[in-house]
């Protein structure tokens, strides 16, 4: 509830009363949205819960533990990582579109991974592609403008894959997406991305995956996606070997040079393209959905668009945003946090374990799945005030510290955070700045987006909204 006792909340999942207790319901159930693993009841749980995993005949039982103990979820992210790494599967699912590379790796391959990325993403990194950043989103505007005060609907969440698309694109490349680019990628993925989430919840139950018949569809779309992306790099390599001018300052020109401290060497050949295969996926589909979901919950907040758009305006009068200027919007960056919060784009991490380990009070086999619920644990009733209800002014008020530091992860935490968490925030701030300082958004009557989580929290009958000019 705000000073004026508006109070929004905004829409959930669809009743997750229990599950099915037959093994076929709940596989279904689980390839339309992995949040039918949250059950209504579990958001005010603290400790570690066992669920029996279905299984086929012949297949070893296995079960899955759920984490929501802030202590426990710090042992498995943070002090003790190299002891639980990423799973088997989600490297197996991922190796056709982006190889062995930075989201899948462990041990000291990923390390060194790490090593050579965190170069192109530090301080500097992001404040030397701010200038790309505001051509997509310039280029985001000049779309939306196309629409704004027409009465026509706007597919908000397609226009923000396009602008998140867009970004990472340019920050790479140096170069725009050509709009054949920006089909064929898009259409590519999505297909890639139902395949990838229903691959790896059917090998959840035991089937091996290399057995199904969606491998070779998978396969054509990840070559479909690497292709697009081969293109700008092999005019970028033969422009260096022919000795003619080369951007200096963005994404890729960080990637062919930086060199890992540790073992002298670089990314080159396919590994180069696996990289920025994998930078490309993680950076554009998760911004694309916090984006969407902001633009959803915002059209229902008039009170907050006010306040957005009086701040843009205060720091950014009317000539273009500078990088500097986005620390200054802090309104704006609350309101994605709590977007993030409510939407967590990845709703939960999965790690694997490697040796019998005891956690809270469960003895977990080795080789068992280990979850950790963002999207339980950021709107759990134990630490969050009205955890359902839609407030950016909760991250300037101190009884929310405690909730942030226990129970507040959008980007993961520990070794493995997010790379991009800066890069991603500061598109995010630049972009909502942009629209809000423009146009004011509407809700389209009778339209209510579904939350479905497969690889991200997506809605499952799109996010629409109006534009209109501010009155
Ligand atoms: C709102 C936007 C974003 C959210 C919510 C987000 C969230 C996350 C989360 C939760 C993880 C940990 C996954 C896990 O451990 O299983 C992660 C990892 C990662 N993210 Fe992001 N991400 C966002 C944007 C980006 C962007 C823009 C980029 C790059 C341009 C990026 C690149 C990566 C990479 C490479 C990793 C793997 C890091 C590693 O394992 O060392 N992400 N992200």
């Amino acid at each position: 509830m705000n000073d004026r006792g508006e109070k929004f909340s905004p829409v959930l999942p669809k009743a997750q009363e229990a599950h099915p207790t037959h093994p076929l319901e709940r596989i279904r159930g689980h390839l339309r949205s992995s949040l039918g693993l949250f059950l209504k009841g579990s958001y005010d749980f603290v400790g570690v819960s066992r669920h029996a995993i279905p299984k086929l005949p012949f297949v070893r039982r296995r079960e899955l533990y759920n984490v929501r103990d802030p202590e426990v979820i710090r042992e498995i992210l943070v002090k003790r990582y190299r002891e639980f790494p990423k799973g088997e599967m989600m490297e197996r699912m991922m190796r056709k579109l982006s190889g062995y590379s930075i989201f899948v790796s462990n041990g000291e391959a990923w390390e060194r991974h790490r090593r050579i990325v965190d170069q192109a993403f530090d301080n500097a990194g992001v404040r030397n592609v701010f200038g790309l950043m505001r051509d997509a989103a310039d280029a985001s505007i000049a779309r939306l403008s196309a629409d704004a005060g027409t009465g026509r609907e706007i597919a908000i969440d397609a226009e923000m894959t396009h602008f998140a698309g867009d970004v990472i694109f340019r920050t790479i490349f140096s170069e725009p997406m050509s709009s054949d680019d920006a089909r064929r990628i898009f259409s590519a993925f999505d297909a890639f991305q139902a395949i990838a989430f229903a691959q790896g919840m059917i090998g959840l139950v035991g089937v091996p995956i290399h057995w199904l018949w969606s491998n070779r569809r998978a396969r054509r779309m990840a070559r479909e996606i690497r292709d697009v992306l081969n293109g700008p790099l092999q005019r970028r390599l033969k422009a260096v070997r022919e000795g003619r001018p080369v951007p200096t300052n963005d994404i890729l020109s960080v990637l062919m040079t930086a060199e890992d401290p540790v073992t002298r060497t670089k990314f080159e050949g396919e590994e180069l393209l696996d990289q920025i295969a994998m930078l490309f996926l993680a950076g554009h589909e998760t911004s694309a959905a916090g984006l969407a979901w902001a633009l959803y919950c915002l059209a229902h907040r008039l009170d907050t668009q006010v306040e957005m758009r009086a701040e843009a305006r205060a720091v950014l009068g009317d000539r273009q945003p500078e990088f500097s200027d986005m620390k200054r919007l802090e309104k704006t960056r609350d309101v994605f946090r709590e977007v993030l919060r409510l939407y967590p784009p990845i709703a939960y991490l999965s790690r694997d374990t490697e040796k019998p380990e005891r956690l809270g009070d469960q003895e977990v086999p080795c080789g068992s799945p280990v979850v950790v619920p963002i999207w339980l644990m950021h709107r759990h009733t134990g630490y969050w005030q009205d955890a359902n209800d839609f407030q950016p002014d909760r991250f300037t008020r101190p009884e929310t510290r405690e909730a942030q530091r226990c129970a507040y992860m959008p980007f993961s935490m520990g070794a493995r955070v997010c790379v991009g968490a800066a890069f991603a925030m500061q598109e995010a701030t630049l972009v909502l700045a942009e629209i809000l300082r423009r146009f004011e958004i509407r809700p389209v009557a009778g339209h209510e987006p579904e939350p479905v989580s497969r690889l991200t929290v997506r809605s499952e009958n799109g996010i629409r909204i109006f534009l209109d000019r501010p009155r």
